[in-house]
């Protein structure tokens, strides 16, 4: 049981005003990884206070990283010495994306021991091409009851063809090829924005990446990175989820702090489907006032449409009149909205891995439990949009993923509560 309060949202009243986008999670915990190969003091802003980021703190200061918040989201992080090359499984199962710790202390120390992630609510997530990108380099690995010892050597020589667009597999390859000798070269490397806020972060220290943003990076060693400061992009995420509540609530809502070419492939669907999507240099205003058409939606890799907001598409097509199908190629078993939302009176069935929607039924509130992170954020889409009044449960998987959470969404108009009393009432 969740022993934090749920968040109880009495819908169906439309968003308004303007919300600003948080700074970007998946691109700050790898740079937050990335801050441990230099030994000087390095000061991140853009840092969002969410709990998945206070993991990767506790991490990377049990490897020897002393850090203190300066800023509501600026904190400073200086690892002058590795106390360890160890990170445990107690650490890394708490969260997947910890596994390039690897990457940047093979990079640092020349070896590294990190135990495999552990499993995932949405489906086995295999690390099978970080391991393949590291043994091509000429990184020695061993595995020893699910964890893996790996050393580097000196020169780091070769590269390595993805066999898929892997983001996590991109930036650990990248992290072991920074510090040392040698050359790498990753073909089919990720073209995500992540990948690219962490290379551009790497190379303001010194380090000689190019190629981000393209399929084929190139890692030039170099002797060392030396401190600085950087500002972490804002969470496409957060902004898509954002975009989808106003389209859900059919209403306008103005978005600041956001990079609007990163959103482009909700913004096509979301014009598809009828709304208004207007976009300025930092801003983005979303205008769904009209009636909206179903569409179909099958994701892929940045550029195209995220894994992390299908859940929340979902919520939204279940709202719309007519038959909408949505598939996850990327996390073909993302499915943990579907059973809450139908809870709510969603009418979607599951066929073949595609969620065949029929919206345009009203939603109504439900008590229901959130099982990861965005299954959370397409629940609290649907409740803005639902009749009376959704409790919604498992708010520490809603915390990984949006920064205060009750107080954003009162920001732009929502009825929303979550306090101690509610919680009481609530497990009653
Ligand atoms: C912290 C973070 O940034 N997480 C994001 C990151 O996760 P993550 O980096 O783990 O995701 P990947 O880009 O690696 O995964 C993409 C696809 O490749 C597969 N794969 C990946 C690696 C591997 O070794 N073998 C393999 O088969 C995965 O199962 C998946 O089907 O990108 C995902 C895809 O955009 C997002 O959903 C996550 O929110
Ligand atoms: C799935 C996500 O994160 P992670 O890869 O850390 O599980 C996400 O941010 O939607």
């Amino acid at each position: 049981m969740s022993q934090l309060a749920p968040l109880v949202i009495l819908g169906g009243s439309p968003l308004e005003g303007e919300i600003a986008v948080q700074p970007s999670k998946n691109a700050a915990l790898p740079i937050i990884v990335a801050s441990l190969l230099s030994s000087e003091p390095i000061t991140l802003h853009g840092i969002p206070r969410l709990s998945d980021i206070h993991t990767i703190l506790d991490i990377v200061a049990s490897l020897g990283t002393r850090f203190e918040w300066i800023g509501p989201n600026s904190v400073v992080l200086h690892t002058p010495h590795l106390t360890s090359v160890e990170t445990p499984y107690a650490l890394v199962s708490k969260m997947r994306a910890s596994f390039i710790v690897m990457g940047a202390l093979l990079s640092r120390a020349g070896e590294a021991k990190v135990s495999l992630p552990g499993g995932c609510a949405f489906g086995y997530r295999p690390v099978d091409q970080h391991l393949k990108a590291f043994r091509a380099i000429g990184v020695t690995l061993t595995e020893d009851a699910g964890s893996f010892s790996a050393t580097r050597p000196q020169p780091l020589t070769g590269g390595y063809v993805f066999e898929m667009l892997t983001v996590g597999g991109t930036q650990n390859a990248i992290l072991a090829a920074v510090l040392g000798e040698g050359t790498v070269r990753l073909e089919n490397a990720s073209i995500d924005t992540d990948v690219a806020d962490m290379v551009n972060f790497l190379n303001s220290l010194g380090a000689r990446i190019t190629g981000a943003g393209t399929h084929t990076i190139v890692v030039e060693g170099v002797e060392k990175l030396s401190g600085g400061e950087y500002t972490v992009i804002p969470d496409r995420i957060e902004a898509g989820t954002w975009m989808i509540a106003a389209a859900a609530t059919r209403s306008k809502l103005a978005l600041t702090n956001v990079h609007p070419a990163h959103l482009r492939a909700l913004s096509g669907k979301l014009q598809e489907m009828g709304a208004q999507v207007l976009e300025g240099e930092r801003t983005l205003l979303v205008d769904a006032r009209a009636s909206l058409v179903p569409t179909n939606v099958t994701t892929a890799a940045f550029p195209g449409f995220p894994t992390d907001i299908q859940p929340q598409m979902a919520a939204l097509l279940a709202t719309v009149e007519g038959t909408s199908a949505v598939t996850d190629p990327v996390y073909p078993d993302r499915l943990t909205h579907v059973a809450p939302l139908v809870r709510m009176g969603a009418d979607i069935s599951v066929m073949d891995h595609t969620q065949v929607i029929r919206g345009g039924t009203l939603l109504h509130g439900a008590h229901v439990r959130a099982a990861d992170i965005r299954a959370g954020a397409a629940l609290f889409v649907a409740a803005l949009a639902a009749q009376g009044e959704t409790v919604i449960d498992g708010m520490q998987y809603i915390n990984r993923g949006y920064e205060r959470i009750a107080e954003r969404l009162k920001s732009i108009g929502a009825n929303v509560r979550q306090d101690e009393a509610v919680f009481a009432t609530a497990m009653d």
